[in-house]
């Protein structure tokens, strides 16, 4: 079922699909691991270089079937085709296959972001505001956007897929795309909006409009030259055995400055028991379902239990919290320092497994500063011997930046930051569980921690 088909490319998928069902489940950024591929269907085909000349480059929005899952309800993944006629040995790890059939029989197509023409085709529908097919290529008219710039694709680990052109911007295409304001893109331009610098500016985006719901496929953003990751970082540290503090400190201010940012340019809601009590059920859900996937949890349910109901009690009290919108999965490799050491955070897409409408609500923004305590404790807990001291400060100094800026310490709701903390810890083990169970020990260790009802 193709909701809309450029002509120019009839039946491009149709002639690729046995290569993308080999190709695609091997991707790092694939996020249906779990089931086999059994099909595609054509959500848009835009051609963007035609196939008869040297070089072909396409653009496609795919929806992958994988059972259980009705075929109309897969997940829709952004792709971009190279095809030539013969590959270049240099981007051999680009490879998706050699077509037989259809309009690029005897083409060789591969993964064109690694290619730097395609991925300057980008860049230049960008600069230019282009409307191609249905892909609407936008960009803030205040900010300058040079040509020329020549691409390199990010080999790192990511849940999308990142070009940087002359170390001037980068460009995150977004692989698993769904209808909706994206916050990838929202909360960015709210706060360039506000004049915060914390956040890179979005400089220009790539939209399209489907089956009359809009889709955000890629922002482009300054590239933050010579930035370091608060993780790499905080291990780099960690291993001379120095002190973190002053970062940390600093890292609590720059959450403060964005915090603080958000609260006065978006929504927010007052959170009374009747508000609280589907978070709660939410964490409470969460942590049954921890138990059952991760056996190791058991001895500890009803002390994680007590974390959530110590929290409904308070709500029970008359209590209340505001919430407003906040960046949704802060940890330390989040955060970017440049060499002046100017602390920006990025990645606002919140957690890319919870639906949009739910990653788009108000939160406490307490739920950001408990991933990044959690942050500080994975980083003391992941080198050997643990250095549970170097956490404990990192943390306080983080609590006290915060403070500075905003005027609250998180500290002083203890309850509030014991139930938030201990979701995410939950949800680590899971994750850990899952994808990296050498680390487990890691937030388990903080799981004993935090099912004693006074954690310091
Ligand atoms: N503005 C930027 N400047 C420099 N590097 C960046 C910038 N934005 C992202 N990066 C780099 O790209 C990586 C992936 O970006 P991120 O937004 O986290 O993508 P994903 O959602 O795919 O994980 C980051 O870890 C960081 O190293
Ligand atoms: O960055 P992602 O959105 O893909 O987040 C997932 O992977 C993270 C690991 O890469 C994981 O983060 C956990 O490990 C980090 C160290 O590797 C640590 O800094 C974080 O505090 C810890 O939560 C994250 O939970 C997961 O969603």
């Amino acid at each position: 079922m193709a909701e809309t088909v450029s002509p120019s490319t009839p039946a491009l998928l149709a002639s690729l699909d046995p290569l993308l069902r080999e190709w695609l489940p091997r991707q790092r950024w694939f996020a249906g691991k779990g089931a086999p591929v059994i099909g595609f269907s054509a959500v848009a085909e835009t051609e963007l270089l035609p196939s008869d000349g040297r070089l072909g480059l396409h653009h496609l929005l795919v929806r992958v079937h994988q059972p259980p899952a009705p075929a109309e309800v897969g997940d829709c993944y952004q792709l971009l085709i190279g095809a030539r006629e013969a590959l270049p040995p240099r981007l051999a790890p680009a490879l998706i296959g050699h077509v037989t059939r259809g309009p690029l029989a005897g083409h060789t197509v591969y993964d064109a972001l690694y290619d730097p023409r395609p991925a300057e085709v980008l860049l230049e529908a960008l600069r230019t505001g282009a409307r191609i097919g249905g892909l609407r290529f936008e960009r803030d008219p205040g900010r300058e956007i040079r040509d020329g710039l020549v691409a390199r694709l990010l080999t790192a680990e990511q849940s999308n897929s990142s070009v940087v052109y002359g170390d001037a911007f980068i460009l995150k295409l977004l692989r698993r795309v769904v209808p909706g304001v994206n916050p990838d893109l929202e909360i960015p331009l709210a706060l360039a909006r506000e004049g915060c610098a914390r956040v890179p500016a979005p400089t220009a985006w790539l939209r399209a409009e489907l089956g009359g719901e809009p889709y955000v496929l890629a922002v482009l953003q300054p590239f933050v030259r010579g930035a370091t990751d608060g993780w790499e970082l905080a291990l780099r540290e960690l291993a001379k055995g120095e002190d973190f503090t002053a970062e940390a400190r600093a890292l609590g201010r720059a959450t403060a400055e964005v915090h603080t940012a958000l609260a006065r340019t978006l929504p927010t809601v007052t959170l009374g028991q009747s508000q609280l009590e589907p978070q709660v059920a939410g964490m409470t859900a969460r942590l049954a379902a921890a138990v059952q996937a991760v056996p190791a949890l058991r001895p500890y349910e009803d002390g994680l239990r007590s974390a959530y109901t110590a929290l409904a009690d308070l709500a029970g009290e008359g209590r209340t919290w505001t919430a407003q919108r906040i960046h949704g999965d802060l940890h330390l490799g989040q955060c970017l320092r440049a060499p002046s050491g100017q602390w920006s955070l990025i990645d606002f897409e919140g957690e890319p497994a919870r639906p949009l409408a739910e990653r788009r609500m108000p939160q406490p923004p307490v739920r950001d500063i408990a991933g990044m305590l959690r942050s500080f404790d994975y980083a003391a807990h992941s080198v050997t011997p643990a250095v549970p001291g170097w956490a404990r400060l990192c943390r306080a100094a983080y609590c006290s930046g915060y403070a500075e800026f905003a005027g609250v310490d998180p500290r002083t709701d203890p309850v509030l930051l014991r139930a938030y903390e201990t979701d995410k810890a939950v949800y680590e083990v899971v994750y850990e569980a899952r994808h990296r169970p050498d680390w487990l020990p890691v937030p388990l260790s903080a799981v004993h921690r935090l099912a004693t009802p006074d954690p310091t």
